[in-house]
């Protein structure tokens, strides 16, 4: 049984069917990869997939719980969390006020009966957690503008980590970072997985390759196919569609 499924999206722009009837499962633990040439659609899927944008037919599901008419904040709460292309972190703040921040909006009920000082004291611990779970704890006082491009990168996942999420979306998160960078983004999402499920969206294949459980290949709109790392890989056709486009790129 999947953790997460998207049954039948559609997607429409005018007369152009962005997202048409995709359909598409998460398991636990799962890394499952989302690729295809530009303009394929990834985008849109993950859009439709968080809530930023409402779907025209198909079904949303994680964990048991229908997504499909929930709001973006309300998918948060049910566990699904999102990193964006471009960082959502508050540039001007400390990585520590970012990460209280985020504690501070993800702490829900659970601090109900604590008096202030307790309270502030569980956000720093929960937010110096943050911190070391993506490998930010020696920046913690750190202004987050002033993080290289690859520490920016972790921030946004540790907000997102925030919300302790069952699906964890990651759109494009090697996106600018050099070679060091995206080994050290790659470690880094590779531990997440014990504790979530990931659905990569990368147009980095070596890091896809190295990542995903499943790929699923996205053209025009529609899955082209789906499955394995390997089998994705050595597919003809996904070859010439795709990877093979990559190369002559
Ligand atoms: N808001 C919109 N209005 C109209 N057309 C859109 C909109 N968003 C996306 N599209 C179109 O939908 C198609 C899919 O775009 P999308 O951005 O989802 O692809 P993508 O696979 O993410 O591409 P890339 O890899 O370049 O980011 C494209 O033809 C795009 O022009």
């Amino acid at each position: 049984m999947s953790l997460f499924q998207a049954q039948g999206l559609v997607k429409r722009f005018g007369g152009l069917t962005a997202t048409d009837h995709v359909d598409l499962d998460v398991g636990l633990n799962e890394v499952h990869a989302l690729i295809g040439p530009n303009g394929a659609g990834k985008s849109t899927l993950v859009n439709l997939i968080s809530g930023l944008l409402p779907v025209d037919a198909g079904r949303l599901e994680l964990d048991g719980v229908d997504l499909t008419r929930l709001r973006s904040n309300q998918r948060v709460k049910a566990g699904l969390s999102r990193c964006f292309q471009v960082t959502s972190i508050f540039r001007d703040a400390s990585v520590r006020d970012n990460l209280l921040l985020a504690a501070q909006a993800h702490s829900g009920t659970s601090f109900r009966f604590m008096g202030n000082r307790e309270h502030d004291h569980q956000l720093l611990d929960t937010a110096m957690a943050l911190a070391e779970r993506v490998g930010l704890q020696h920046e913690f006082d750190h202004i987050a503008g002033a993080l290289p491009h690859g520490g920016q990168r972790k921030l946004d996942v540790a907000l997102a980590l925030a919300a302790r999420p069952k699906l964890l979306l990651l759109d494009e998160p090697m996106a600018g970072m050099g070679q060091d960078e995206s080994a050290r983004m790659i470690e880094l999402i590779r531990s997440l997985r014990t504790d979530m499920a990931i659905l990569l969206i990368e147009h980095d294949m070596d890091a896809v390759f190295q990542l995903a459980d499943r790929v699923t290949v996205l053209v025009y709109g529609k899955v082209l196919t789906s499955g394995t790392a390997a089998a994705i890989k050595s597919n003809p056709e996904v070859q010439r569609v795709y990877l093979g486009t990559e190369t002559h790129a």
